[in-house]
């Protein structure tokens, strides 16, 4: 973010750049024709160097120029102080109100100018129509599609699981029945030793799918042993029997915990994980002290296979590789590769040795588990599988042609879905809004996820939600109170200190006094792939622990595999950039066929196509039975009138109002907050332009107002003033990649270049070339936007 946040700043001076020469010598006239040329010359040069044009005559205020009807903003307040201002102001679809703030004047020196709109003119209108949803409709109770099977045939011991494990499973991890895909996946791996491609959806139980035919066979292996009396039982020192791949750190270790908690009921197995973020030595320590199953990422395994000698995997019977469609969006082809032909080579050049454990089968099973089957995903099964069975909950599931292969991936059927048509000025205030609805009664939200495109994006909502609005308009009124005190010889009181700074990076919760209704507190909880591993981890404990109303801002880091309990709302504040990852996001929540609501803010326009992408959510095609709509209108009132009762019809306008101001001052406060809410915007146009190319008719950045867009960021500035340079993928990161993608990170620039080219792409003439360049550029692309997303997660 260095550079283009240095750009950011970049601002000239209104004297210019550029020193006027002195004149000397000649006579008065020609003294007087070289200044107008040398004067004439540089009024050019600035303008070259600036973009602006020169005004031909002294400028007008910026009232003046723009609209007659204005609300003057003076300081801290936001009383009118022309016409009816107020009423102007509130006034729905009236004209802009735009005035020049004082502190503009400081701006103004930067090169940008400070403009304050009204919220509510001017905004796009929806190309939709809302549909009033019938109330049976919204209340129609819905199958669960991932709950545990009900049925009293279905129990884990009918599926081959030992009473040992079932009692287990029962008693400590209070889990009765299994989940479909459960079912099926413990029955054919306990019986058969075939590889297997598991496919469910999200939340239907994946992990103990493949965890616990393993864990049974490994009992069975240790019975087995002690009934021959060929060794006392499997011990850690009996060698390493299973490997489980993950893409990333916090999978990895989800996955161990799950596992840790099964092997409670089997001691004598012993589980470990190398996922990286620690020291390869305490690692190396670990393996040599021996272990049976493993928990790994697939670059820390590579490595070690290679540098660690006490790692011997040649009696390892068991490879799962979960979130394959991650695995390999994040480019770990090679490293799969390597470690499959490394296990095929021992595993055949210790046949003999292997044989001194009864029962430990003579093939490995290889597991592949992906919520699609897309075409990276067949090359990952080509990579690892050999004659997989396909695993589904519903055997009745068949996937007949490619389109299909595409559209295999469903959201949990009781999920209830609705959209929001909100314009971008009035993004912020929506947010606020929802969220002060969602959290307003104690029970009804517990916990909720808003997911943001990008890191700076988060950081800078997450300093809005955790800030004191209020205080910071009364504290600037009292400053200037407290002045008014001192002229009177009174002592001035104490006021609360406001800090005007953006949060430390190392902060990653507290209170939001603007959610926090009186009866309870939410708290705000931040997650993004720029924080240091220690922070991700720690801040996912602290969110999972608390018991009480809180809402987790994040990336797309907390959006695969992650298993958050009590979320009862997803947020998708900003699109995801593929259908999938919008599936695997709102799949956060109605999980184990748990009840969950999720809500998606699309802006009014070509954005409101997307509905028929949450309609194809369902796998039924039931379209619309839960899909419902709210407009920024009814949410500002359902979140901001508190009272329930409307006083005039624009009231919930003036308290939007007063909430936007309160947030631009909350920006204007210090530099510091005003850079980290331009990096924001500028970070979020950036990835706006990354969505992939399907759905970039849905999400055209040609189409983004970037001027009201800048509003929701508590912007006042034009765009045009802020200098928000070229696109580029992977926005709002520092470079603190990995070795493996800094090198394509290299490439991030020619991501950007192809970004680019792609927008631009309507210019090419569509030959057959033309459409063989695109689809090049576009796959480009997508590796380009995966490699710059790929500090979102953290690789071993
Ligand atoms: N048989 C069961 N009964 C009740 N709850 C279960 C059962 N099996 C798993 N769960 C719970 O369901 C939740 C989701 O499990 P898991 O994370 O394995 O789902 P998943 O299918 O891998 O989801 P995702 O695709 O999102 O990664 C977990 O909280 C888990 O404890």
């Amino acid at each position: 973010m260095a550079d283009d946040g240095m750009l950011l700043n970049f601002s000239i001076p209104d004297s210019g750049i550029l020193n006027k020469p002195s004149f000397k010598g000649g006579n008065w006239k020609q003294r007087q024709t070289a200044k107008k040329a040398a004067a004439h010359w540089h009024t050019k040069a600035t303008e070259r160097l600036t973009g602006v044009k020169a005004p031909k005559a002294p400028p007008a205020t910026v009232s003046q120029c723009i609209r007659p009807k204005r609300l003057r903003v003076s300081g801290g307040d936001h009383k009118n102080s022309e016409d009816d201002g107020a009423a102007a102001a509130f006034r729905p679809h009236s004209d802009a109100s735009v005035v020049k703030h004082p502190a503009a004047k400081q701006d103004t020196s930067k090169g940008g100018k400070q403009i304050i709109s009204s919220l509510f003119s001017f905004n796009p209108t929806s190309i939709t129509q809302a549909q009033p949803t019938k109330a049976t409709e919204e209340d129609a109770p819905v199958e669960p599609s991932n709950a545990p099977l009900t049925s009293e045939l279905d129990t884990f011991t009918s599926l081959g699981i030992s009473p040992t494990l079932a009692t287990h499973l029962l008693k400590k991890m209070e889990l009765k029945a299994p989940t479909a895909i459960q079912k099926a996946a413990v029955a054919q791996l306990i019986k058969d030793d075939s590889d297997a491609f598991i496919q469910a959806e999200t939340g239907s139980g994946k992990t103990l799918a493949y965890l616990l035919p393993i864990v049974q066979r490994l009992m069975e292996l240790s019975a087995n042993m002690k009934k021959r009396k060929v060794d006392e039982s499997v011990s850690r020192d009996s060698g390493l029997f299973a490997i489980i791949l993950a893409p990333t750190r916090e999978l990895s270790k989800q996955i161990a915990n799950v596992l840790d908690n099964l092997l409670r009921c089997a001691h004598w197995l012993v589980a470990t994980t190398v996922i990286g973020g620690e020291k390869k030595k305490s690692e190396k320590a670990r393996l040599r002290k021996g272990i049976n199953i493993l928990v790994a990422t697939p670059g820390r395994l590579a490595d070690h296979l290679e540098h660690t000698k006490a790692l011997d995997v040649s009696n390892v019977r068991w490879l799962v590789l979960d979130e394959g469609d991650r695995l390999m969006e994040l480019g770990f082809e090679d490293e799969i590769q390597k470690i499959v032909s490394n296990l095929n080579l021992r595993m055949r050049a210790h046949k003999d040795e292997a044989a001194r454990i009864p029962g430990l089968p003579a093939k490995r099973t290889t597991v592949l588990c992906s919520a699609t089957m897309k075409l990276d995903v067949e090359r990952l099964g080509e990579i690892s599988l050999k004659d997989a069975v396909h695993i589904r909950a519903d055997p009745a599931d068949r996937m007949e042609d490619e389109t299909e292969k595409d559209q295999g991936f469903f959201a949990p059927a009781q999920l209830k879905q609705s959209f929001a048509v909100v314009a971008p000025k009035l993004r912020l205030v929506s947010l606020i809004s929802f969220l002060k609805r969602a959290f307003a009664r104690k029970g009804s939200v517990m916990k909720a996820i808003v997911f943001i495109s990008c890191a700076d994006s988060v950081d800078f909502h997450f300093d809005i939600l955790t800030s004191n609005l209020e205080e910071e308009v009364v504290s600037k009124e009292d400053t200037k109170e407290e002045k008014d005190e001192e002229v009177d010889g009174k002592k001035p009181k104490k006021k609360p200190v406001v800090q005007a700074d953006p949060t430390k990076i190392a902060v990653t919760h507290a209170e939001s006094p603007s959610l926090s209704p009186h009866t309870h507190k939410v708290t705000t909880y931040r997650l993004h792939g720029s924080l240091p591993q220690s922070l991700r981890t720690s801040t996912l404990a602290q969110f999972t622990k608390n018991n009480e109303p809180a809402v987790l801002l994040a990336t797309d880091v907390a959006s695969r595999g992650l298993d958050l309990p009590n979320v009862d709302l997803v947020v998708e504040f900003d699109p995801a950039f593929a259908r999938e990852d919008h599936l695997h996001r709102i799949g956060r929540t109605a999980r184990a066929g748990r009840d969950g609501r999720a809500c998606i803010f699309l802006m009014p326009g070509c954005e409101e196509g997307y509905v028929d992408i949450l309609k194809s959510d369902r796998k039924d095609g039931e379209t619309g039975i839960h899909l419902g709509r709210q407009d920024a209108d009814e949410i500002l009132k359902k979140g901001l009138v508190t009272s329930g009762v409307l006083k005039d019809k624009t009231e919930y306008m003036e308290k939007a109002t007063d909430l936007q101001l309160a947030v631009e001052r909350w920006a204007l406060a210090s530099p510091a907050r005003l850079e980290s809410a331009r990096r924001a915007y500028q970070s979020h146009v950036r990835a706006y332009a990354t969505h992939i190319a399907a759905e970039r008719g849905y999400f055209d950045i040609k189409q983004l107002h970037l001027g009201h867009l800048a509003k929701a960021f508590a912007l006042r500035e034009r765009p045009s003033g802020m200098k928000v340079p070229g696109l580029r993928t992977g926005a709002g990161r520092e470079n603190k990649r990995p070795a493996k993608i800094r090198g394509a990170a290299t490439g991030a620039n020619k991501g950007a270049v192809a970004t680019k080219a792609a927008l631009d792409d309507t210019k090419v003439d569509d030959t057959e070339d033309a459409a063989k360049m695109r689809k090049a550029v576009r796959a480009r692309e997508k590796f380009m936007r995966h490699a710059g997303m790929a500090d979102e997660f953290n690789l071993g």
